[in-house]
């Protein structure tokens, strides 16, 4: 046994293509009782950041990036806010034992990965313990055909969650995990709702190989990253303090998923709403989408909409002027 390699700190790399189920994920990590302190990093692709507001309160140490996406134009942001951890914890500031990064759902989780490996620093102090992949059972075969991110993100798993059995059948299930199966034998695979997983199942399982991954991409230990997003994938957000009328979002919501579902990879964000105490979240993936009252605004807080959409071929204008269109008189 190799003791100072045990003393490494261990970071799972969560990951998933959009909407999957990495933020449900993530707050079970930090909810469930386990003796583990954890520092989690959560990466958006949006320049507004809905996912920080979505996990749940926790004494944990949360750190944020936004806008640009992990594996590509923030990987400097990462090795920084790494390195930033480290000497934190070695003055006594912070405490942890393990690091959870959740990247957005277009990264290619390799890079990332690959950032343990390039930086003398973090890969003196840190070991990749795991690559996790959760799944949206429903709609990964449609994001399978189409988009490099979601096969590399099973490829490269060393954990998969076939998430969201409760929205397929046996049979579609079958299908899909035999499809898995020839992307990637040699992961684990784990069922779940809602992300239910026993976490020893995930956490502390030193399942990452380099040799394997370097099988799988030659590649991967080398300085460069080719990865390219879709350009016609893009993200669009919007802020507003003013409220808005829940009459006019169910209605624009209601168009939005019937006439725009199919390009529409994922919507989210916190709404205020006239009239309410409650701040209203809402998620949508395609034709899928749901909102509900979340919890009161603290005192501190400022009341604001935040929504971020996630898609191909958006239209700015005219998702800003339908926006506008919510606002309460
Ligand atoms: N029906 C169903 N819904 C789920 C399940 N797991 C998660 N969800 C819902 O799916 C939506 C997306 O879940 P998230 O955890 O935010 O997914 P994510 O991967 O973090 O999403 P992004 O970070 O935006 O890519 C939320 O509305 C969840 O409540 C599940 O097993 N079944």
């Amino acid at each position: 046994m190799n003791f100072l390699q045990d003393k490494k700190i261990p970071v799972t790399i969560l990951t998933g293509y959009l909407g999957a189920g990495k933020t449900t994920l993530l707050n079970r990590i930090l909810t469930e009782k386990h003796s583990q302190r954890v520092a989690v990093i959560v990466n958006e692709y949006g320049e507004v950041g809905i996912d920080n507001q979505l996990v749940v309160n926790s004494d944990e140490e949360i750190l944020e990036m936004n806008n640009g996406c992990i594996c590509c134009t923030v990987r400097g942001d990462l090795i920084r806010i790494l390195r930033t951890l480290v000497f934190s914890m070695e003055e006594g500031h912070v405490k942890f034992d393990r690091v959870v990064i959740e990247t957005t759902g277009l990264a290619d989780p390799a890079p990332v990965a690959q950032t343990f490996f390039m930086d003398d620093l973090l890969s003196e102090k840190f070991q990749v313990d795991s690559i996790v992949t959760v799944i949206d059972s429903k709609h990964i075969t449609r994001h399978l055909d189409v988009h490099d991110e979601a096969q590399e993100q099973i490829a490269f798993a060393d954990v998969i969650i076939l998430n969201k059995t409760d929205l397929v059948s046996e049979d579609e299930l079958a299908v899909l995990v035999g499809r898995i199966t020839n992307m990637n034998p040699a992961a684990k695979r784990l069922y779940s709702k809602n992300c239910k997983i026993n976490l020893a199942d995930i956490l502390g399982i030193h399942t990452f190989d380099v040799s394997r991954k370097l099988e799988i991409d030659p590649h991967f230990l080398e300085e460069h990253h080719h990865h390219h997003h879709d350009d016609k994938v893009s993200s669009i957000a919007f802020r507003e303090e003013r409220p808005l009328d829940m009459n006019k979002v169910d209605q624009w919501m209601s168009y939005l998923v019937q006439e725009k579902g199919e390009d529409l990879l994922r919507y989210k964000g916190i709404l205020h709403i006239k009239g309410l105490e409650k701040r209203v979240v809402f998620q949508g993936i395609h034709m899928l989408f749901s909102g509900f009252p979340d919890r009161e605004w603290k005192e501190n807080e400022s009341k604001m909409s935040e929504l971020v959409f996630i898609g191909k071929d958006l239209n700015k204008e005219e998702l800003e002027r339908q926006f506008k269109n919510c606002i309460a008189n």
